[in-house]
């Protein structure tokens, strides 16, 4: 039976980590294969499903696969509590189109956890049609190393003595370990920003929250032969109701539910035409003062006539521009920030000394 079935990749990791980079990669591999791409964001604004439609000029050899499969945002807020609001609904208009979809990639936010998805394939409307073909963790290889989503509490100690600006904290661990422990393949990301001993370090440190029959993979810039990561056939949710996780529900000790990102706040904020190198000063000075995991958007800089996206993940920030702003096109800057404790209407009054 599995054989009629659409296999569905699910891709989760943390913000940041190199989801939506991979993704691009699997796409441009998608040799005349109909792909439908369910991307989900936690901040407001859907950059990834704008990135991913954009995708560079190489992606033109696909242009016909693209309109035939289509990208599909969920509404903001996080996979994993809006599965049947969402999630469902989406999955059974894909389901409807069977006949024209070949598979299905799934980007989850940062924030989400992927046994609530998994367990959605178990659904009977769903079953019936879709399986999970692996779930693909994706971990930032250079945070990992550097013992972000560490627990060993006297390295956390040396770290923090070392760098104030890394934050360990429990809900990332958490974070980490849920996002693994339904994962049949770890991507360790960024592995040209790791030398020999970071990637002892990364791997040590991933290989130690995960069951020996995952494999892990280094990948840099997402470029990874798709055959790796397609056709896995894992049937993940044949297995999912047994994995344990920091975040199952309690429902019946009457426990609250708790969600990984009740621990995060993100806002939008929104501004003219900027100065972009002082926007990008006073975002890396934000960066470092406060808990801010990912900052992404676009940039209206200056007069230019080309719309500048900026990614920032922990410290290190990336900036480029990806195409002109179109004709009748609203040309404003905007950005989200994603961390802990953070002040929306602060970050913009700061912000806003780059308004043009
Ligand atoms: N040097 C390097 N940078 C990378 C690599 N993969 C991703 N990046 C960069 O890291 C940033 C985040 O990458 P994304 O692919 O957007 O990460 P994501 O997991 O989709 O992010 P969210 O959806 O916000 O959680 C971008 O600036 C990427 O260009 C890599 O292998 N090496």
């Amino acid at each position: 039976m599995q054989l009629n079935k659409i296999p569905a990749t699910v891709v989760t990791g943390f913000l940041g980590s190199g989801k939506t980079t991979l993704l691009s990669n699997l796409l441009k591999q998608a040799n005349g294969k109909r792909i439908a791409v369910i991307v989900n964001e936690f901040g407001e604004l859907d950059i990834d499903a704008d990135l991913l439609r954009n995708c560079p000029l190489d992606c033109d050899d696909n242009a016909a696969t693209q309109t035939d499969s289509g990208i599909y945002e969920l509404a903001n807020g996080c996979i994993c509590c809006t599965v049947e609001e969402e999630f469902l609904p989406v999955m059974q208009k894909l389901v409807e189109r069977r006949d024209q979809i070949d598979h299905i990639l799934i980007e989850t936010s940062g924030l989400a956890l992927p046994k609530p998805l998994v367990q959605a394939f178990n659904w009977p409307d769903i079953k019936q049609f879709c399986t999970v073909d692996a779930v693909i963790t994706v971990v930032d290889g250079p945070a990992v190393a550097a013992g972000r989503f560490a627990h060993d509490p006297e390295r956390v100690e040396q770290q923090r003595l070392a760098d104030d600006s890394l934050d360990h904290n429990p809900s990332l661990r958490e974070l980490l370990d849920d996002q693994l422990s339904s994962a049949d393949l770890v991507v360790i990301s960024k592995s040209d920003c790791l030398d020999e001993d970071g990637r002892a370090q990364a791997l040590q440190q991933v290989q130690a929250k995960l069951p020996e029959r995952v494999k892990t993979l280094f990948v840099a810039n997402g470029e990874v032969d798709s055959q790796v990561l397609i056709g896995l056939e894992a049937a993940t949710e044949e297995r999912i109701e047994a994995i344990h996780t920091h975040h199952d529900h309690h429902h019946d000790h009457g426990h609250h539910h708790r969600h990984a990102h009740d621990d995060f706040d993100s806002c939008v904020i929104t501004l003219g035409a900027v100065d972009s190198d002082k926007l990008l000063a006073i975002t890396r000075d934000l960066i470092s003062a406060n808990t801010i995991y990912r900052v992404k958007g676009f940039v209206a800089n200056g007069d230019k006539p080309m719309r500048q996206v900026v990614q920032a993940v922990g410290d290190r920030i990336a900036h480029y521009f990806d195409r002109l702003w179109g004709a009748d096109e609203d040309r404003k800057t905007r950005l989200v920030f994603i961390g802990q404790g953070i002040d929306a209407s602060a970050l913009r009054d700061t912000l806003s000394a780059a308004e043009l």
